[in-house]
């Protein structure tokens, strides 16, 4: 803090609760806290990890910069003897995409889900030593939503016993894997399998793209990066590439043999574990993307909460200070709901991650039963929490006015590097109508003696919530979680219920689906909102220490299901979960809970325990020393290091000169 002072210091006195204390539940438990706490400063304290600049670097320099960074996070790592965790926690704070969240979060895990244990022994040890890197090449230029439609091709010779890899046309051509463009050695490429001019569906191959001498592609192989993205600085530093494959010749163990294996003489024999386990990886990265929507989305927050508590327009009695932004109501009810659902996201991934673990050791011990369980709710809650989380940066920026604009607010940099999650790992309408299909077939086996399990469970009492009348009378009966609950699940059921009779009515059931598929859409968000509301619920019946800390937490999850039944109250009101009256009255309460929250927000943000290096941003500083920051950041600008700009002899002195020769 510059000469120490803290201009948010009157925010802090105000908080109600025991800050420490949310920390830890922010984190998850002490043992993450103490890791992340320490590992956070750790990179925040060291030059090499500087961000200064990235918005202004040509795209080579930017690039070769993230390379500096890596293999330095790499030594770090090394030397420090840090545990995978606390290496995950280094890569996660120096916050700069790069080729190794592909080589840790999807060729290992990939290689980890599909690989036969022989495979693992062979390329684990490798790649866990970065003696190889290795990228998730499955994206086509023509193909990235639909998975079955990929052209590429993997022809089983058995002459030689190999895998012949060929990219048959223009658009069988890979396109967007991470760390392929100009780092990777190896990829898990996705291919249709062949053998015996017969086609057995897509599996996954271990082939390798460069040399490991002089990282020169290896013969048949043209490889390059796709190009620019969205935003400057942003995504690229990430090398996404572009492969083609001319008959490369890989050995037939090459093959990730988990799901299907080939023999010797060809034959593809099927394992007992289900065909899905191919698309395994996405799974386990869909989960973790929930986790890091809660990381984006608190990021921003705690920018715009900050900068709402330091900025003041208007209002000013006297000649006294104007008023704080932060006391609008206006810009309570497009804040707090917000920092609500960061809370609420932190939650439900923490959930997820459990259900992960748990159907992974299932998995293990060939028990399949509650897989599509966790692609329902991996996918359904990518999609809900990504797409809230974007809209929600951006809506961060506007709250900080013009200064949100500025590359040094952060703002552009974390909405432009997160964007794309919206539509990496699975296209978030696709995912969703991925998730409409399971809750159509639930829906149908209802009334069949198939009891519907995990998040699905609600629909077992689907003759209650049909008939489901909300009792709530005054506002506060709405801070009953058991009344919130029941509500949510009918306005779910019945919007399945409703698309599951318009379906019935079509003779051709995927005609139906299609001409359907919006209100499909509306119905999944209903359902995950329902899992998102009932996790954070779920939250507030454990035991969690600190003073005032269970309070504020209640007071968010209030605010998180009171803003979802405002935004969406036409839903509750078409399907009669709640009256005109009942939603007036969720509205009176939501605006008491925005007057709890507010003496408590910086605090609030302050839990989240960024670092300002982490943050990146001025109007985020921890201090509130936002404007004198500003004005200095300004002057840093390459176009203040002269005081007449390049190009003005050139451009603006003769357009000067013309106008002034024109007047007389
Ligand atoms: C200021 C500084 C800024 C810094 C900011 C930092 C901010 C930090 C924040 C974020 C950082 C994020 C970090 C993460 C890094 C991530 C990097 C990017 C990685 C991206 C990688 C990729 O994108 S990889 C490619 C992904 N591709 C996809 O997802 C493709 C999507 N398509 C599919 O999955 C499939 O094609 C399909 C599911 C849509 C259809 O498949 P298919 O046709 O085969 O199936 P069916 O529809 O017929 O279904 C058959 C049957 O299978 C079931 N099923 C389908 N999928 C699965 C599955 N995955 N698991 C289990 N079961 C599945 C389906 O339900 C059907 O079941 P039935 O019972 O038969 O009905
Ligand atoms: C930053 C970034 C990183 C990536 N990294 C990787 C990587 O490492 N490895 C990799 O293999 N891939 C990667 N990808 C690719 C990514 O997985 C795909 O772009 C993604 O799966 C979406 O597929 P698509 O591009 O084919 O979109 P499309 O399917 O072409 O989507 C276009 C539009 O069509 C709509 N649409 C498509 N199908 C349907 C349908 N059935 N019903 C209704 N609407 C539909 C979509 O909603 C969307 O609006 C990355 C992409 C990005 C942007």
């Amino acid at each position: 803090m510059e000469g120490g002072v803290d201009y948010l210091a009157d925010e802090r006195k105000k908080a109600e609760f025991d800050v420490q204390q949310m920390k830890i539940v922010w984190a998850g438990s002490h043992h993450t806290f103490e890791i992340s706490d320490r590992i956070s400063k750790l990179v925040a304290n060291d030059p090499a990890f500087s961000k200064d600049e990235r918005t202004m670097l040509p795209r080579k320099e930017l690039f070769k910069n993230t390379l500096r960074k890596a293999s330095y996070a790499w030594k770090r790592i090394n030397d420090l003897h840090l545990s995978e965790e606390e290496a995950s926690q280094l890569r996660f704070y120096v916050d700069e995409p790069a080729f190794t969240d592909l080589h840790w979060g999807m060729f290992i895990p990939a290689i980890k889900g599909q690989g036969t244990d022989e495979q693992q022994k062979k390329w684990l040890p490798l790649a866990y030593k970065m003696q190889i890197i290795g990228c998730y090449a499955q994206t086509e230029l023509g193909h990235g939503s639909n998975v079955q439609g990929l052209e590429t091709t993997a022809t089983f010779d058995p002459q030689t016993d190999e895998f012949v890899i060929h990219s048959p046309t223009l658009t069988s051509s890979k396109w967007w894997p991470g760390g392929l463009g100009k780092v990777s050695t190896h990829g898990v490429v996705y291919a249709r399998l062949i053998t015996d001019g017969q086609e057995h569906g897509i599996h996954g191959f271990i082939v390798q793209l460069r040399r490991l001498e002089d990282h020169r592609p290896l013969p048949g192989i043209i490889i390059g990066d796709i190009g620019m993205k969205f935003g400057n600085g942003a995504y690229n530093t990430m090398d996404n590439g572009v492969l083609r494959f001319d008959h490369v010749r890989i050995p037939r163990d090459q093959m990730l043999m988990r799901v299907s294996q080939v023999t010797r003489d060809g034959k593809v024999v099927q394992s007992d574990v289900p065909r899905q386990l191919v698309y395994g990886t996405m799974v386990y990265v869909r989960q973790t993307i929930v986790q890091d929507a809660s990381c984006a989305l608190s990021r921003a927050v705690c920018i715009a909460t900050r900068y709402s508590a330091v900025r003041r327009q208007f209002g000013s009695h006297n000649g006294g200070p104007e008023t704080q932004v932060i006391d609008y109501k206006t810009q309570q009810s497009r804040l707090f709901p917000l920092l609500a659902s960061a809370y609420a996201f932190r939650f439900v991934g923490e959930w997820l991650k459990w259900l992960y673990t748990d159907v992974t050791q299932r998995l293990q011990a060939n028990d399949f039963s509650t897989l599509p369980e966790a692609h329902a709710c991996t996918a359904g809650l990518k999609s809900l929490t990504t797409s809230v989380t974007a809209d929600g940066i951006e809506e961060c920026r506007k709250l900080c006015g013009g200064h949100g604009y500025l590359c040094t607010s952060g703002l552009p940099e974390l909405f432009a590097v997160y964007v794309p999650a919206c539509t990496y790992e699975g296209d978030n309408i696709v995912l969703m109508l991925q998730v409409a299909r399971i809750l159509m077939k639930t829906v149908s086996q209802l009334g069949s003696g198939k009891l519907p399990v995990g998040t699905m469970a609600y629909m077992g009492r689907i003759e209650h919530l049909l008939q489901y009348r909300c009792n709530v009378q005054k506002a506060e009966d709405w801070l009953n979680p058991a009344i919130v609950l029941e509500a949510f699940e009918a306005r779910a059921a019945r919007m399945s219920v409703s698309c599951a009779k318009k379906l019935s009515k079509f003779a051709n059931p995927e005609e139906g689906f299609a001409e359907l598929s919006a209100d499909l859409v509306e119905a999944v968000v209903a359902h995950c909102q329902l899992i998102v509301v009932s996790k954070f619920i779920e939250k507030l019946q454990q035991d969690i220490p600190g003073k005032g800390v269970k309070q504020q937490l209640k007071v968010l999850c209030g605010v998180y299901y009171l803003f979802l039944l405002h935004k969406h109250q036409g839903d509750f009101l078409a399907t009669s979960c709640v009256t005109p009256k009942q939603a007036s009255l969720a509205n009176d309460q939501l605006r008491v809970l925005y007057s709890q929250v507010r003496p408590n927000a910086i605090a609030l943000v302050d839990a989240f325990n960024y670092t300002d290096h982490f943050l990146g941003s001025i109007l985020g500083r921890y201090d509130g020393n936002v404007y004198p920051k500003l004005y200095e950041a300004a002057w840093k600008d390459p176009l203040n290091d002269s005081v007449v700009p390049d190009g003005y002899h050139q451009y603006i002195r003769p357009l000067l000169k013309q106008q002034r020769s024109a007047k007389l």
